[in-house]
């Protein structure tokens, strides 16, 4: 099986590729890279990628695929689906599944649906604590051996700093990054959006910065002390970001991603009460997105992740307070860094595939994914910076509708995305782009 991704313009910031080059695939695996005025290998398929950019596939490190437990909100196959569909060729799945995926029958469970259904890579997260409940650790060592690539409570912090020491303690032994989810709860209490102005105006228990925040340095400092490869969940706040800041200018393992969400949208958001305008972290005020904005474009944050988080509509459907938090996010996130982030030249593009593909790959160290170099997988995210197109949630590869981007329309998609060379999912303006040749 051979497929020639011809005419593009390649980026690989793995091996500060940028220039127009022609991409073969062979088996799964990248064969070369080959000029364009190289003869057209044997058998070949094409896929003519004039005036696209072809990346090494992309690597979302934070989403919630509901299986086991809660397959009418999403499966491992629609979330799988919803991947492709957003130009994410691999997904890594939290374990807050029901039940949780604390041990290793849980673990291959994930893998095998997933190969189930051909869409996506899917590496699943084990949890830290057993249940995620926070009091006991996890079986690591028999989730690693079964493949999980990261350990994380995600959707619950892990409370004491003695079990965080511990967690991460007991990860490092495995050479396993822990994720965390920062929320010191006695802060965060029963909060239901970002404590500020607008929480005053609207009569909503607030969240504050600082519960995010106080976790974040912690974990920085307990980073330090245990040496441990510490990756920091949907940071939404300035004082987090400062906090990898200077673990970073120490010198630790530390990374960090950010949603499209906390990027784009401010608090002011939530002024109609909108359920779908609900996720942990909660949306901040503008001085937390500005420094969102800063941070990407310096170099603080590691990676672009959507932590999508499919609810049913009935659950959504509540009152703004008990309504659950989490929206829905893989098919919209690329459109959101186009428009938001590469268009308003708050980052290029180089540094968009660093976001969405080298340095996720890097952070949970998945061999052979976020490059482009011969003998790693056949994984592709082809983009069209230029291509205006509306978002309809009916139409979404997910099984849940919640989101708040229904109806937005971008400037700039991922148009293809190829997984260990097979062509998954293409825009409908591409249709005739591909060609088999004899
Ligand atoms: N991010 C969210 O708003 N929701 C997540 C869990 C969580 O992190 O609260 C979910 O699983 O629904």
């Amino acid at each position: 099986m051979r497929l020639l991704i011809a005419n593009g313009y390649l980026i690989d910031p793995s091996q500060g590729v940028k220039a127009g080059r022609n991409l073969l695939i062979e088996d799964g695996r990248v064969a070369g890279i080959l000029n364009y005025s190289d003869d057209v290998p044997e058998g070949a398929e094409v896929f003519d990628a004039a005036g696209l950019i072809v990346a090494p596939g992309f690597i979302d490190l934070h989403v919630h695929l509901r299986e086991p437990g809660q397959e009418y909100k999403e499966t491992i196959a629609t979330g799988a689906a919803a991947a492709v569909a957003g130009g994410w060729t691999s997904v890594c799945a939290m374990p807050n599944t029901d039940p949780v995926n604390d041990n290793a029958a849980v673990t291959r469970f994930i893998i095998e649906q997933a190969e189930r259904a051909q869409l996506a890579n899917v590496f699943p997260i084990g949890a830290i604590t057993k249940g995620s409940r926070g009091e006991e650790l996890a079986e690591m060592g028999e989730m690693r051996e079964a493949g999980v690539v990261a350990v994380s409570d995600d959707g619950r912090p892990v409370p004491s700093a003695g079990m965080m020491r511990r967690a991460m303690e007991y990860a490092r032994g495995f050479d396993l990054p822990v994720v965390d989810h920062c929320e010191d709860r006695s802060l965060a209490a029963d909060g239901v959006m970002h404590e500020g102005v607008w929480s005053l105006r609207l009569g909503l228990r607030g969240i504050p910065a600082l519960a995010e925040e106080l976790d974040a340095w912690r974990d920085c400092a307990l980073a330090e002390l245990t040496g441990a490869r510490v990756h920091l969940a949907h940071v939404s706040t300035r004082g987090a970001i400062e906090a990898v800041r200077r673990a970073k200018e120490r010198g630790l393992s530390v990374t960090c991603e950010v949603t499209p969400h906390h990027f784009t949208l401010t608090d002011e958001a939530v002024e109609g009460y909108d359920t779908n305008t609900k996720m942990n972290p909660p949306l901040r005020s503008r001085d937390h997105v500005q420094a969102i904005l800063d941070a990407l474009s310096d170099g603080t944050i590691d990676a672009i992740a959507t932590d999508h988080a499919p609810h049913h509509a009935d659950e959504k459907a509540l009152e703004f307070d008990r309504a659950p938090f989490g929206i829905t996010g893989l098919e919209t996130a690329i459109g959101l860094a186009f428009d938001r982030l590469v268009h308003r030249g708050i980052i290029g593009l180089d540094r968009l595939v660093e976001l969405c593909s080298t340095n996720p790959a890097r952070i949970f160290k998945l061999e052979g994914r976020g490059t482009l170099r011969p003998g790693a997988w056949g994984d592709v995210t082809i983009l069209d910076p230029n291509l205006r197109w509306t978002f309809d949630a009916r139409r979404s590869r997910s099984k849940s509708r919640n989101t708040p981007f229904d109806g937005w329309t971008f400037q700039g998609a991922a148009v293809a995305t190829i997984v260990a060379g097979r062509v998954l999912y293409t825009h409908p303006s591409l249709e005739d782009r591909r060609r088999a040749i004899a």
